[in-house]
């Protein structure tokens, strides 16, 4: 019996920061193909539900070829019901860390991979992150360092916010964009040759 070829992985996504946690795991993907859809919202949609939701459909979106395994992820940084999208300014930045200040949230990170057999398997890992009661000099001082900015909720835990986070509990790198563990799993489970 002669091995099959290990497929060429496609990664739906273009964050810097999910190719830098995928090379942390020995991955380099053969294609990078950026998904655009449509994230917004729905009407009373539950933070978890929209990452799982945004995961499987980026992972849909971009074009496949035969033979080929597709994965994407989404990170949703909820307060409660709330979801804190991606801060766009400094003012969004501001206005989400004293939305965060003290008090604990929760980051969903769901992946998204569709193997060469089309079949298509998603999982969210939830995370608990907790910043410190922040001043509002702390604050000001994040939101001009521009870090934030792109990022869902409006930090990046693997920057300077770490200083200024005194829990979690979850997946640090789930967090950051990619549960490295159960990426590994499923990215195994669709044939992806791993150390
Ligand atoms: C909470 C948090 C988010 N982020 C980033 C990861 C993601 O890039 C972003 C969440 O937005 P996503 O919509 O998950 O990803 P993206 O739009 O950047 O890229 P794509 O959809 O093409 O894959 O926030 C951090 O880098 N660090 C953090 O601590």
């Amino acid at each position: 019996m002669t091995a099959r070829p290990s497929p060429i992985l496609v990664l739906a996504s273009s964050s810097p920061r999910r190719r830098d946690l995928l090379a942390q795991i020995g991955v380099t993907p053969g294609q990078i193909r950026s998904p655009d859809i449509d994230e917004e919202p729905r009407k009373g949609e539950l933070p978890r539900t929209y990452a799982e939701r945004m995961a499987s459909e980026k992972a849909i979106a971009v074009p496949r070829q035969e033979g080929e395994v597709v994965l994407a992820g989404d990170t949703t940084v909820a307060l409660g019901r709330r979801i804190l999208p991606q801060a766009q300014s400094e003012e969004d930045v501001a206005r989400f860390l004293r939305m965060l200040s003290g008090r604990r949230h929760r980051v969903h990170s769901a992946i998204s991979v569709i193997d060469a057999s089309e079949r298509q398997r998603t999982r969210c890992v939830t995370s608990q992150v907790r910043f410190k009661r922040l001043s509002e000099e702390e604050i000001r001082d994040y939101a001009r360092s521009g870090e934030g900015i792109g990022k869902a909720g409006g930090y990046a835990i693997q920057g300077r916010a770490a200083g200024l986070i005194d829990f979690l509990a979850g997946s640090h790198s789930a967090v950051v964009g990619l549960p490295l563990f159960e990426t590994r799993t499923l990215l195994k489970a669709a044939g992806i040759a791993l150390a």
